[in-house]
């Protein structure tokens, strides 16, 4: 029997690919690991799949000069060797990994112990996880026909994204029972990246008044992020927050099994640009508004991602510089009436579910 490790964490961005593959690596037969962060998002959500899952330590690779870094240099360096522990234990014929911090150790690790390791790059540029990593792999996947640029060629497959074969079986009505919403007007889905994101949080809580004769809104608002009482100004000489119930309006912290029926009931999505979920949205042909997290927030990875969408006409985007109540009432609108011409500019694309392309990689280069 074939063993093989998957890793990637810190955001589920680097995680639910991973999970996609999980049916079609078990009918091959291989015997599937995890190594992911001790607290890690991956944690929570690979224990749950019924794989066996390894914590190694891992400490945040910096671009910037932070007292942290020493610590973090210490984390590494016990990740690698936890990492090398593990391998001589497991004896895995691959390595998979998805990126993120934790990634790295294990596949420097792989590469001493003469293991393959196999990366996959989801953003239009590669990441500091990854480049850290490609020499020391035997090769990689990207998602952005883009990215092929700048990655060695001959080391380096298209495959597109796994997409968890589930977000396609969603209902409608299950949605709607979730929600406790009617079947009498559109619905909006707001999902800001896995952690959720405050600033679109905000406008949105502040826009509610204005769109809900419209629209009903579904909001996945991040860990931590559920406001119980929603104040919405009220007209008036003394302009103070007044406390309404808002009926038509549903929030979420972070949904798992959920999140198929929120789909499947959603005629538009605001979303950030993070590269999984805009992938997703491009399989389940979802209208989509992008407001992609800012380049002095990131290294601008989902500017470039939203940019490309939005070429390929897939997507609207509204920068987070001139994200206002206003301009999201206005894109939200716009991106509801123009949904039609987003569908067909995502039923034209040639990007397919990226599961088989990365099996085909795996069986490739496994000893
Ligand atoms: C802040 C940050 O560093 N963001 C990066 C992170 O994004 P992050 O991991 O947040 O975002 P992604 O869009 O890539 O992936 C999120 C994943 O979580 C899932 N999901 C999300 C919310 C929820 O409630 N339930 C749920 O299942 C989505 O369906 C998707 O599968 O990694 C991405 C690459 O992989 C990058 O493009 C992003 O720039």
């Amino acid at each position: 029997m074939k063993r093989i490790i998957l890793t990637g964490g810190g955001t589920a961005g680097h995680v639910t690919p991973n999970i996609a593959l999980l049916p079609g690596l078990r009918s091959l037969g291989f015997e599937i690991h995890y190594v992911g962060q001790t607290t890690g998002i991956e944690r929570q959500l690979i224990e749950p799949e019924g794989i066996p899952y390894h914590p190694i330590p891992a400490g945040k690779l910096r671009r910037y000069i932070d007292l942290k870094n020493v610590r973090d240099i210490f984390l590494v360096i016990a990740g690698f060797l936890k990492a090398c522990l593990l391998l001589y234990r497991i004896k895995p014929h691959i390595i998979f990994s998805k990126g993120g911090f934790v990634s790295c150790p294990l596949v420097w690790a792989a590469w001493l112990h003469r293991i393959p390791a196999i990366l996959h790059e989801s953003d239009l540029t590669p990441g500091l996880a990854n480049k850290l990593s490609l020499p020391f792999a035997v090769h990689i996947c990207y998602s952005f026909p883009e990215t092929a640029a700048m990655l060695p060629s001959g080391k380096a497959t298209h495959t597109g994204i796994p997409i968890r074969e589930s977000l396609q079986k969603g209902e409608q009505a299950k949605g709607r029972e979730l929600c406790g919403f009617t079947d009498t007007k559109p619905v909006v889905l707001i999902i800001g990246g896995s952690q959720g994101s405050e600033t679109i949080n905000h406008v949105i809580r502040n826009a509610l008044q204005e769109l809900q004769p419209q629209f009903q809104i579904c909001h996945i608002c991040g860990p931590g992020n559920i406001q119980a009482e929603i104040h919405l100004p009220t007209p008036g000489p003394s302009r103070e927050g007044k406390l309404q119930t808002t009926p038509g309006y549903a929030q979420f912290e972070y949904v798992d099994k959920e999140l198929p029926h929120l789909l499947a009931l959603a005629n538009v999505v605001v979303s950030r640009a993070g590269a999984t979920t805009i992938f997703e949205l491009l399989t389940l042909r979802k209208p989509n508004l992008l407001i992609p997290l800012s380049r002095k927030a990131s290294r601008g990875d989902q500017v470039l991602n939203a940019q490309s969408f939005a070429k390929q006409g897939f997507s609207r985007v509204l920068e987070e510089e001139d994200l206002t109540v206003a301009s999201l009432i206005e894109n939200i609108r716009c991106t509801y009436e123009q949904r039609q011409t987003l569908i067909q500019a995502m039923n034209a694309a040639t990007t397919t579910n990226g599961i088989e392309q990365v099996i085909e990689v795996i069986q490739r280069f496994v000893r």
